[in-house]
């Protein structure tokens, strides 16, 4: 899809309101033909070639009457304009926004949230400020038509200079053009960096304090603004130049045509009315003009914002973009997509098959066996992650994935959960073939929790049970397995204690056990947990798997961990290193076999025994 396309198929998201808004811009661009005439009638009375029969007082009336309706006009079509704008504005980003949600969870924005909030907000912002232009220019166009038909039957000679600054106007506009997009693009990308920046020295406050790295972040923000300064003045530069040959082409064909119409007025072949009326219109082409580079300048801008929009949809087609959906104003259309419609179009739809083609319908049918085959993926910035990996999760096992460092075992977890998107391998639920992991592996089917776990600056209760009703004992029991209980209790306000912003009121173990409790309050046949012990102590981990083997009935556990206690209880262990499988078996076997199990096993008996 090209820019053309997306506008044409912006247009057609709401067609009437586009037309509509058209239709009052035409018309409040077009009113303005009347004051010329009445103005030109005045004139040609007063030189005796033609009756204006209101006088003055009916002069002054139809003056003010035809301002009074230009007024109202133009509130009407503010009305439509803004309407139209934020129908378009809200389409781009509920689509945008419902493809992020749509991604592998790992790879939601393909950068920065910084730079996505610059996507979400600017490059959207000069769409529909670009959609807005047109509908000037096309009422801009009316005018002109209409006048010029006036004109040319006054005289065609002088009407040909009043149009010789257009003509100027989208050749100069159409030469800069390479340069508008060149340090737009560049202006955009800078901006970006900064937001950026400033939502990383947000988010990294106390990693820079610990550092003592105030100074040189500082720098880097002044180097990345000052970068910016240099691109923003070289567009708006670039912008404004172009701005001001507009307005001196039409200074110099208003000189033109004084020049020639002193001329023909001594020769009696052109009236005062006649140069009232020129004079008067040209005002208004004057506006055409400046409307029609003003157009250019959005629409190639709008170019450069319709890249970085479709980047923010990592590959999938443009068109979801435009996808007539339905923005919560007004009624619902027949044509706007539903969520399956605009699944399909980045995925496969939500749903799996077994080999006989038939579909698992959601929640799935309770956990026999799940496999994997051949999983493989790698990062494309660092070529690293997991390599042809293939494991059994029988129902009610326990199975711990376990190696060194970087040796792929979150990579593992996450192309499972469809977090990453696999490049090659399937999973299998009970032997059938699960498309889209990441619509699947959700609850009741599996719940996880990440080895960074994510919390929101909310009441503890409310970070744990994300909008869940909560039923019975469910929390107090998740707590328990946990091994929050006593947190909760040495907490001022207990589960309503505010966590603060991405939980930093709390110790790292209390913020992991809280996603831990987070994923257990909720009923799944898989429980996934990437690396408990990144945050927790030996004593308190070995506690969360004792309680977790005595209350977890037949759920199955795939767990991340290199700690003795997660290890010892294993019904299989899979040791991983450099994103492949270098052994595997339960710890009696592995402790024979695998020199790489021997080092992790008795690591932790050292790091027990210094704990
Ligand atoms: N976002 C990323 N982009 C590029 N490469 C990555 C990314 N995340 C991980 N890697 C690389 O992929 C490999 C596997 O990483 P992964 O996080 O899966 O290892 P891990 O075994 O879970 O490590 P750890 O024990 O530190 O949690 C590593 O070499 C790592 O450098």
């Amino acid at each position: 899809m090209n820019t053309r396309h997306f506008f044409w198929r912006l247009l057609l998201y709401r067609p009437a309101y586009y037309f509509a808004n058209l239709f009052s811009w035409m018309v409040i661009h077009m009113v303005p033909l009347l004051p010329g005439l009445i103005t030109k009638a005045f004139f040609d009375d007063l030189e005796g070639s033609a009756d204006f029969p209101y006088g003055v007082e009916g002069l002054m009336a139809l003056f003010v009457g035809v301002a009074l309706a230009r007024i109202i006009l133009i509130a009407v079509g503010c009305w439509t304009d803004g309407g139209y704008r934020f129908r378009v504005s809200m389409l781009l980003r509920r689509n945008m926004l419902a493809h992020v949600l749509k991604e592998p969870g790992a790879k939601a924005i393909p950068c920065s949230p910084g730079e996505a909030i610059s996507n979400f907000r600017d490059d959207v912002d000069q769409t529909e400020e670009a959609m807005s232009w047109s509908v000037d220019m096309f009422g801009l166009i009316g005018f002109v038509a209409v006048s010029s038909y006036i004109l040319i039957s006054i005289d065609a000679q002088l009407t040909f200079f009043v149009f010789v600054p257009l003509i100027l106007v989208v050749t100069a506009a159409q030469i800069a053009t390479a340069r508008i997009q060149k340090y737009r693009a560049a202006s955009r990308a800078a901006t970006a960096k900064v937001t950026g920046s400033i939502s990383e020295m947000f988010a990294n406050v106390q990693a820079i304090q610990v550092a003592g790295a105030e100074g040189r972040i500082v720098r880097r923000f002044e180097r990345l603004s000052d970068e910016r300064r240099k691109m923003m003045v070289k567009d708006k530069l670039i912008t404004e130049s172009l701005s001001s040959v507009f307005t001196n082409s039409v200074n110099l064909g208003t000189g033109l045509i004084l020049v020639l119409a002193g001329y023909k007025m001594r020769s009696g072949s052109f009236s005062v009315g006649d140069l009232s009326l020129f004079i008067y219109y040209l005002t208004f082409v004057t506006q055409l003009i400046s409307n029609v580079g003003n157009f250019m300048t959005f629409y190639k801008q709008m170019a450069i914002s319709f890249t970085r929009l479709k980047q923010m949809l990592q590959g999938a087609p443009a068109k979801l973009l435009t996808l007539p959906a339905y923005i919560g104003i007004g009624k619902r259309k027949e044509t706007d997509a539903d969520h399956t419609e605009q699944a399909s179009l980045t995925r496969p739809v939500v749903s799996s098959s077994g080999p006989s083609g038939a579909s698992i319908s959601l929640p799935a049918e309770p956990l026999r066996l799940l496999e994997a085959n051949g999983l493989t993926y790698r990062y494309p910035e660092t070529g690293r992650g997991i390599e042809n990996i293939s494991l059994r999760l029988p129902r009610g096992s326990f199975t711990v994935v376990t190696g060194m460092i970087g040796s792929g075992k979150t990579t593992l977890l996450r192309a499972l959960l469809g977090l990453l998107p696999a490049e090659a391998g399937e999973i299998r639920w009970n032997g059938r073939h699960v498309r889209t992991p990441a619509d699947f592996f959700v609850p009741p089917q599996s719940a996880y929790t990440a080895q960074i776990p994510r919390l929101y600056s909310d009441k503890l209760r409310n970070n744990i049970l994300l909008g869940l009703p909560e039923t019975g004992d469910s929390l107090t029991q998740a707590l328990h397995v946990a091994v929050m209980e006593d947190d909760v209790a040495h907490l001022a306000h207990g589960l309503d204690t505010m966590v603060g912003p991405r939980g930093v009121k709390l110790s790292g173990g209390q913020v992991q056990r809280t996603a831990a409790a987070r994923m257990l309050v909720r009923e799944a046949q898989l429980y996934v947990f990437d690396d408990l012990s990144s945050a927790l102590d030996v004593e308190t981990e070995r506690k969360l798997w004792e309680r977790l083997f005595q209350t977890r009935g037949q759920a199955t556990c795939l767990v991340v961990s290199h700690r003795k206690a997660a290890l010892s209880h294993a019904d299989h262990i899979i040791v991983l290193k450099d994103g492949t499988i270098e052994a595997e078996g339960t710890a009696e076997q592995l402790l024979a076999s695998s020199a790489s199990f021997r080092q992790l096993w008795y690591g932790d008996e050292s790091q027990a025994g210094g704990a």
